[in-house]
Parts: structure tokens; sequence; C-alpha cells
């Protein structure tokens, strides 16, 4: 049936992978709500579909939220700070965007009565070390108070939390290809440190997940595999035939040496759906006895999932996951056909 669907952050490379998914559900209008017309136009330009409308506008700015969110029955949000540095140097302006910007997406959506809110978190906001995963960390707190608070809402409020989405704008897939090609050796922080891998494909995916599947305050996990950042490189060199070597540069202000996609205190309660963990809201209520005095004999035992402890991809296995993305293929044709002239 169709449905009307508002992407915040629509123009970043999942929100434009989202806008193609939903016209493909038979979204009979999707709306990109973001700050920047330059990049709204280059969208408008490549998709070329009247079905897609674009809204200049803020997250931060609720009136700017509220006008977008006129008649929507379901939103995708992934406007956010998510830059390191910038959110560290800057924290109040994470504030600003992740946590109270997704306030203003949750009432705007709640007032309006639109029926599904998924909204994109990481994960870095488990155990967060940063300031852009501590702010994470609390948009998914506020969507679960929303659950708890709001029993009979009609606004069904959830998170999808992901670990590093291949190839997505600015990340390091892109820049190792970049200095590949220019014949220098990739700058790795540290080849031991390691990350979840997914494509962008397999994030969309489990957002279709969330919206045909969630309960209140739900978080969905994707089970995804890991790689160190030391076989990436070694994957991305031999892909493009470049002598596997490395320089070191040291971990970075800011960041972990492994990710935690989910925590032991949330594996203890989650439901395990094959591909993706599903963790449920935990609904006490505002008796403060239950947080305080009662507590869970059963304990959470086991560990952490984290990038150390999931399936290790193998170079050979990096290499292909790599071939099949779209714009690995292009720079490799491009690499090709600058070494053949
Ligand atoms: O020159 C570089 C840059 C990065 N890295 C390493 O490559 C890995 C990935 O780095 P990215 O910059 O691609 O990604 P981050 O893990 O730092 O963070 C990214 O992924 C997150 C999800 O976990 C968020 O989406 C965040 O916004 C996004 O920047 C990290 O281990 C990093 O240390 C290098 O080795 N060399």
């Amino acid at each position: 049936m169709g449905f009307c669907a508002l992407i915040t952050g629509g123009t970043g490379s999942f929100g434009r992978t989202m806008v193609s998914r939903l016209l493909d559900l038979g979204a009979v209008e999707v709306r990109v709500l973001s700050r920047d017309e330059a990049k709204q136009d280059a969208m408008r330009r490549e998709i070329g579909d009247d079905r897609v409308r674009y809204h200049v506008g803020d997250v931060r700015d609720r009136a700017s939220v509220d006008r977008a969110m006129r008649g929507v029955d379901r939103v995708f949000h992934a406007a956010a700070l998510k830059q390191v540095p910038s959110c560290e140097f800057f924290p109040m302006e994470a504030v600003r965007t992740n946590v109270l910007g997704s306030v203003n997406v949750i009432d705007s959506a709640e007032a309006a009565g639109v029926r599904s809110v998924v909204m994109l978190s990481t994960d870095k906001a488990v155990a967060p070390v940063n300031a852009m995963g501590m702010t994470k960390a609390l948009m998914e707190k506020v969507a679960q108070a929303h659950a708890r608070d709001n029993p009979g809402s009609p606004t069904t409020v959830s998170c999808v939390r992901y670990g590093n989405v291949m190839c997505s704008r600015g990340s390091v897939i892109p820049l190792f290809i970049e200095q590949i090609r220019a014949g220098q050796s990739p700058t790795v922080t540290d080849p031991a440190m390691t990350r979840f891998l997914m494509s962008l494909g397999e994030s969309v995916a489990l957002v279709e997940h969330a919206f045909a599947h969630a309960r209140p305050g739900d978080v969905f996990i994707r089970k995804a595999a890991a790689s160190t950042v030391g076989d990436l490189a070694a994957a991305l060199c031999q892909l493009f035939g470049a002598p596997d070597k490395i320089e070191i540069l040291g971990v970075r202000h800011g960041e972990k040496l492994h990710e935690t996609l989910a925590s032991r205190e949330e594996l203890a309660r989650a439901e395990d759906f094959g591909e993706y963990l599903r963790v449920p809201v935990d609904c006490r209520d505002l008796n403060y006895a239950l947080y305080v005095c009662d507590g869970d004999p059963a304990g959470h035992p086991g560990s952490d999932f984290t990038s150390a402890n999931a399936r290790r991809l193998r170079v050979p296995e990096i290499v292909e996951m790599l071939r099949a993305l779209p714009q690995v293929r292009a720079e490799l044709s491009a690499h090709e056909m600058a070494l053949a002239s």
C-alpha cells in the first residue's frame, strides 16, 4: 500500500540508498529533510523522480521538522553529527543535533500521528568513549523513554545500531583507495584495530526489518562480521595490485581499539532473529525500588559482542566484499584505464 516517508539527513550515502529503497517499496512520496540545499539539488538531478520532495530545514528547529512531518507514515531519522573529531571539539553541537534534534523528530512524529520512526545509531554508542557515541547513546535512551512513557501511542519509535558502513562518505575505504591510486601506502592507525563491516545494502535491510517488526523502544542490531584495519588495507592493496606496504599512524584521539555492537547486559535480554538481534526496552516504570533494590538474580553472564570476538573476515573474503561494492568497482576500472593509457 502507498505510504509517505520522511528521511532526515537524507542526502548522505545512507539516506540516498534509503530513498531508492522506499520508492521501490511503494512509497507515494519520500521527503528529504536536510540543511544543505546544494546537496539536495545534486540529489534531485541524480534521482530525477517527482515522488521525492526536498525540504530545507534542521532537526534542531522543531518548526522545520513539523512542516516536513505532515501526512507522513514512516520516518527514518539519519540526520546527525557523526564525525568523531568534530563532536569531540564541539560536544554541545553534538548534543543539539544528535540528542535535542532527535527529541524534536520523535515529538513531531508523535504529534503528527506517524506510525513508525526508525532512528540510526552506531556501535560507538555502546560504552561510549567519545562525544559522538555519547550523544547517540542518549538518542537511544530518548527513543526508549518515549516507548516507556507513551504505552498507548500510535507512534512506534525504534533504533537500528550499526558498525561501519563500507565506503560511506569520509570513511577509511575511499581514503585508502585514494592513497593507493596515488602510489602512496595506506595510512593505518593500528593494524590490529578491528571494525564491524557492512555494505549499504545490508544496512538498509535492517531498517526495513525495523519498519516491519519493531515494537516500541526496540534496538535492532545486525550480527555483522569484523576485520582488522591491517587486513582491510592488505585487501585493498591486493585488489589494486599495489605492494602490501602500510604506514602506521597510531590510534587517534577518541578512538577505540575494538567496537561493541551489544553489551553483555543487552545480550542477556536480546532475542535472536538469526541475522539480527532485537534488544527490547527495559519497561520498568519510575518505581525506583525496581532500579535500586531488586537486582536480577540471573546476573549477566557471557561477554559483550565486539569486533574482536565477532566472526573475523580474512583477506580473501574482504577482497570479495570490496569487489561487490559499486564505488570500488568504479575506482578499479578507472585505475585499470589509467594504468593502460
Ligand atoms: O587514515 C586512517 C583513517 C582511519 N583508519 C582506521 O580505519 C577504521 C575505520 O575508520 P573510519 O574513519 O572509516 O571509521 P570510524 O570507525 O572512525 O567511524 C566511522 O564509523 C562509525 C560507525 O562505527 C560512524 O559511522 C562514524 O561516523 C564513522 O566516522 C578505524 O579503525 C580507523 O582507526 C586508519 O587506519 N587510517
